[in-house]
């Protein structure tokens, strides 16, 4: 092995109480709030189809006129209790916030920018009642925080004289004081998810994202820090040189989930898969028009694969600029709650059930327990549901989990071979059968 400094600093998965909460937690809502919110990924009249919390870049705005845009930012109908409770009907468990997008504009007072909520005529602090309102729910709250910075003087993409060593060494301490102001100032808050730390500005410094993950394991015990913080001695990252997981869960999968067939490996770490319901927009955008949207059940199959490769799924959502969410977003999250309300117990702390992937859908599996459910897309016109078992496992009875008197038909046609029977029926919606199991010869 190459040795390291700034490296993995252990393999396998955490198993301690903070951590096996945030796997069982599985399904979060992730919320993309700015001053992007604002514009909505329009300029001058012109309509932008790139993602809207680019939109700086896109339309190429001026940093003066795109930071004046603070004096704009007064979001009259934001209600932190209402988003709360329209995210406990989607049966998210957690919530990760930007606290900072890539325009340096800060959702709290820090003491460390005048570019934050405390400038604008908005005033209070947004991650505060965001905390409280979503934690009085129930819903853990993690941070994300952009080390990229458009806004702060001292940022530098890469590090290319002895000035932007300086200069960049100036930011690298900005960061490190803000990340630690949010772990000490919101100590409920779970984890803290890391993003624009691809320049090779950030390579260079790994020795600082080693640093930052310390200094807020010390700040707040047992927070959970995701991968894309850190970069190796060599400026390798996600994994270090070694090959090694860096960070506490692989946050790599960004639009995008790991085939369940080809893989399997995501399944030895911890992963979250983070996912747009346009095809790429993050922030509130004016037009949904311009791209694909996902629609319930795509996105609900999406959680439901993450789950059955033990990965959490991290749907995001973007408010307006006014502080509510667009119909499109409210419908989603009432057809995916009403689908939670009746089969979460299919995706709250299970896991990767080790078995092979068939055609009609998925399998999770209940921690600690001989519980295998299979959660069924695609329903077989021959009535006959195909399962195939590891060595040694063998299934005992199944029914749906709505009729759970009703025992369905289940025959071994082989070793570690079954066929279920189920009536062939057209289903609007994912249905979830139970099977218990034992571990027999
Ligand atoms: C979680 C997502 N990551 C951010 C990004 C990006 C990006 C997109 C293209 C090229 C380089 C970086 C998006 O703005 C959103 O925050």
């Amino acid at each position: 092995a190459i040795p390291l400094q700034y490296g993995a600093q252990y393999s396998g998965k955490r198993t301690d109480d903070a951590m096996n909460k945030w796997r069982s937690n599985r399904f979060g809502q992730f919320i993309h709030w700015g001053l992007y919110a604002i514009p909505g990924g329009v300029w001058n009249g012109k309509t932008y189809n790139y993602a809207a919390e680019f939109l700086k870049a896109s339309a190429n705005v001026p940093s003066a006129t795109w930071d004046s845009l603070m004096y704009q930012f007064n979001p009259v109908k934001f209600d932190a209790k209402q988003w709360a409770k329209m995210a406990k009907k989607m049966g998210v468990k957690y919530m990760t916030i930007t606290t900072k997008h890539h325009e340096g504009f800060c959702l709290w007072p820090s003491k460390y920018t005048d570019f934050s909520v405390a400038g604008s005529p908005y005033k209070k602090d947004i991650l505060k009642q965001l905390v409280e309102a979503y934690n009085a729910e129930g819903i853990d709250v993690n941070f994300y925080y952009s080390v990229l910075d458009w806004h702060h003087p001292d940022w530098r993409n890469d590090i290319k004289s002895p000035q932007d060593s300086v200069a960049f060494k100036r930011y690298l301490d900005f960061a490190y004081n803000q990340l630690k102001e949010l772990a000490t100032n919101y100590p409920t808050v779970k984890a803290f998810w890391f993003d624009g730390t691809w320049d090779n500005s950030v390579k260079k410094n790994g020795k600082w994202t080693y640093e930052v993950e310390k200094m807020l394991k010390e700040v707040s015990p047992g927070v959970i820090v995701n991968s894309r913080l850190r970069a190796d001695d060599y400026g390798k990252r996600h994994k270090d040189s070694n090959g090694q997981l860096m960070g506490d869960y692989e946050s790599g999968y960004e639009r995008r989930l790991p085939d369940p067939v080809t893989d399997t490996a995501v399944t030895r770490w911890d992963w979250e898969a983070c996912m747009t319901i346009p095809e790429n927009q993050w922030g509130y955008h004016k037009d949904w028009t311009v791209s694909h949207v996902k629609s319930p059940l795509e996105l609900l199959e999406m959680l439901v694969h993450t789950t059955s490769m033990g990965g959490n799924f991290l749907l995001n959502f973007g408010p307006t600029g006014n502080g509510d969410f667009r119909k499109e977003e409210l419908d989603i999250a009432t057809v995916i709650g009403n689908w939670m309300g009746k089969y979460g117990d299919a995706i709250w702390n299970c896991d990767y059930a080790g078995m092979k992937k068939e055609d009609w859908g998925y399998y999770t599996k209940k921690k600690n327990s001989n519980q295998l459910n299979m959660v069924v897309f695609n329903w077989p016109s021959s009535g006959l549901l195909k399962v195939r078992t590891p060595r040694g496992m063998v299934l005992d009875k199944a029914s749906f989990v709505d009729a759970k008197g009703n025992a369905l038909k289940v025959e071994e046609i082989a070793d570690n071979q079954y066929l279920i029977q189920v009536p062939v029926k057209l289903y609007t919606s994912p249905q979830v059968i139970q099977v218990d199991f034992h571990q027999g010869a």
